[in-house]
């Protein structure tokens, strides 16, 4: 299928033909290496440096603060390294419990590492609290690490606020501009922003292809090592027409900041029409501070799923939950995190749209989905909230952990006269303090944290890690 109604550009956008047009010399003609000393290398350095002042005018920033990359996730990875290898006797990281996996599970993963991470939350509209923000901040944070604007809802979170308060406790800011890079303008010149990560496929440029922004004086050890490329900083012989195609997509993306009126006013159009026609459906986030192009809507009592294949058999593409969980019948961790009841969780699609999205379009849209929900709703039983939530997979293993902590372990230590004092559990990590007998030899407390973890990996999942003390 490559004639469709595309409504899932938060997902990835059609490479624009002027990117095209500007790459399409570079994988042809000009393929020499920007690294060789030889004049057929020098041009396409220039043509490299070139993107680099591109993409720096669209953030507002020097060209020599743009590292490019391969993608959104590298730029997240490599932004979260640098920020802590650069403040070694700091351990605390501050994110959101709304970030995209780039930041969470690699904040996860850091967790393993023994760093320790507030996952900050969101109100039922997907808005974070400032004031949650300075409470979780201390001395000991290295870095806040949060997202411009969600890739599920468009909400936008006050990134300059939350920056100006990590100031204040000397922690670096690290922003996910992912979704927000071309939708909203940006000035690093006056941002208290220190780190910032964009994707080329997001602002119709191709896949393969991202840039991170890293303010001039800030200590930016190299995530991947080799070369001497993007100065020491990322190291790896460049993707030439991938970064020139960056450049010229960024040039478009800031004149086109000016028209963004055209997919607001055909969003709020859409918006508008499904909740009219459309009986019990609402819009998840708030209206007030979001993407121009982005709509999440519920439509209560069917499934995500069933809208979704519907859609598809009238070729539009939409979305429900993130691209990276969908497939998965589980519902978005985002909404969840917003407190949402069921039916809403169960039943949200997001629509997002793009400069080339057009009227005709969105009216096919309006049109066909009032149709698709009434038929499902008429056909499948009606999915309703529940009185009494039931654990979630999560709490289910937690409880399992728990339940072998408290009725296996706690006796087989209590034989040598040990206990355990306090357990945490936290995703797939098990912190636990042992006494009595247990504390006095370090050996003995590894040995019994091998067993504890063995026992678990075991019986709960094969993924846990223990770290006892
Ligand atoms: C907010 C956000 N961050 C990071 C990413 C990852 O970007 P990439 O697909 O380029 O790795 C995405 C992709 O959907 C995203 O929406």
């Amino acid at each position: 299928m490559t004639d469709c109604i595309y409504l899932d550009n938060n997902a990835t956008t059609k490479i624009d033909e002027e990117v095209i047009g500007a790459m399409m010399p570079y994988l042809t003609i000009y393929y020499g290496n920007p690294s060789s000393m030889h004049s057929f290398g020098g041009q396409v350095a220039k043509a490299v440096q070139k993107a680099r002042e591109q993409v720096a005018a669209l953030l507002g920033a020097e060209h020599s603060e743009i590292i490019f990359t391969s993608c959104g996730t590298e730029g997240d990875n490599a932004a979260i390294c640098a920020a802590l290898t650069a403040q070694p006797d700091k351990h605390h990281i501050i994110t959101t419990e709304v970030e995209h996996s780039a930041v969470l599970n690699f904040c996860k993963h850091l967790e393993k590492q023994g760093y320790s991470v507030t996952y900050l939350g969101v109100d039922s509209q997907g808005r974070l609290d400032l004031g949650e923000v300075q409470a979780a901040l201390t001395g000991n944070t290295a870095l806040v690490t949060m997202m411009y604007a969600n890739n599920e809802t468009g909400v936008i979170f006050p990134v300059e606020e939350v920056g100006k308060l990590a100031k204040e406790y000397g922690a670096l800011f690290h922003v996910d501009a992912v979704q927000a890079v071309g939708k909203v303008p940006m000035d690093m010149s006056k941002s208290s922003i220190d780190l910032l990560t964009l994707s080329g496929h997001k602002l119709h440029a191709p896949k393969g292809v991202g840039a991170l922004y890293a303010r001039k004086g800030i200590n930016f050890p190299a995530f991947m090592i080799g070369g001497h490329q993007e100065r020491g900083r990322r190291g790896g012989t460049e993707n030439v027409p991938g970064i020139i195609a960056l450049g010229k997509a960024c040039e478009l993306a800031q004149s086109h900041l000016e028209n963004l009126s055209h997919e607001r006013q055909l969003r709020d159009y859409l918006e508008t029409s499904l909740l009219t026609l459309i009986s019990d459906t609402v819009v998840n986030g708030t209206t007030e501070e979001r993407l121009a192009n982005t709509t999440n809507i519920a439509f209560k009592y069917v499934e995500g799923e069933g809208i979704l294949s519907s859609l598809n058999q009238y070729g539009i593409c939409a979305s429900a939950g993130s691209a990276c969980t969908s497939g998965s019948m589980e519902p978005s961790h985002v909404l969840k995190a917003m407190g949402l009841p069921n039916s809403v969780l169960q039943g949200s699609i997001r629509f997002s749209l793009s400069r080339y999205t057009t009227q005709e379009e969105i009216n096919r849209v309006i049109e066909i989905v009032p149709d698709i929900i009434s038929h499902l709703r008429s056909i499948t039983p009606r999915i309703e909230d529940e009185t009494t939530s039931s654990p979630t997979k999560e709490q289910e293993k937690a409880n399992l952990i728990q339940q072998i902590l408290e009725e296996e372990v706690k006796p087989f230590l209590a034989q040598d006269g040990g206990d355990i004092d306090l357990y945490d559990i936290e995703g797939d990590l098990v912190k636990v303090v042992l006494k009595g007998a247990c504390d006095a030899c370090p050996s003995s407390t590894a040995t019994l944290k091998l067993a504890i973890e063995a026992r678990l990996k075991d019986r709960v999942d094969p993924e846990l890690t223990v770290i006892a003390v």
